[in-house]
């Protein structure tokens, strides 16, 4: 977030067909719940667009990236790497000191798609599970950045947003940023 350590996400694979969903809403979790930055492997084109249309509509800051090695991204990393793994230490367990640790450096947070090659496990920092249990990418990468932020990142502002949603009990509402939000109360 804004005046932070910058927290990037790294999807680690991605399997054409198969992931091409899960890889999306890895990009789509990441901006929504605090982090800066996605970075994910060059053959995961289609889910950088969607991730950049969203952004363009519904705001930033929020980069998007691919590269052509992950595995570089992980080793040449200057700051705290935490994988998120079911076989790790309970996010409970380690979230104070991961708090700390990025307090004052880039973190980035690793998810997986297919098995995770064994370096991986060497180079993080952190090995952190959500649960010992087996589940997913996405629901993982949302309770730890939960964790991580204490929750500061549901009040986050958004820039440039060309529309926004105007939280409502029953229906929907979509206006454009540039109308004035005088109408909310009375709604
Ligand atoms: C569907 S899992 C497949 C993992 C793969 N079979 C392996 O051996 O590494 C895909 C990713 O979801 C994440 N994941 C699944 N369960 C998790 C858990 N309990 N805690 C944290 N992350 C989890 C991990 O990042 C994992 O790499």
């Amino acid at each position: 977030m804004q005046g932070e350590p910058e927290v990037a996400v790294l999807r680690l694979a991605h399997r054409p067909g198969r992931d091409d969903r899960m890889t999306t809403h890895v990009g789509l979790t990441a901006r929504a719940l605090g982090a800066d930055r996605v970075v994910y492997p060059d053959n995961a084109d289609q889910s950088r667009q969607t991730v950049a249309d969203i952004t363009g509509r519904f705001g930033g800051p929020f980069e998007v990236e691919l590269t052509d090695s992950p595995a570089a991204t992980v080793r040449h990393w200057d700051g705290v790497v935490v994988h998120l793994t079911m076989y790790g230490e309970r996010v409970q367990d380690v979230e104070t000191e991961i708090r700390e640790a990025r307090a004052d450096a880039p973190l980035l947070v690793v998810v997986g798609s297919e098995k995770v090659p064994f370096d991986v496990y060497e180079h993080a920092d952190y090995n952190v599970a959500v649960t010992n249990q087996p589940h997913s990418e996405v629901a993982g990468l949302a309770v730890f950045l939960d964790r991580l932020f204490g929750g500061r990142e549901l009040d986050r502002e958004w820039e440039d947003a060309d529309r926004r949603v105007v939280p409502k009990e029953t229906g929907k509402r979509v206006v454009p940023t540039d109308e004035p939000a005088t109408d909310e109360r009375a709604e």
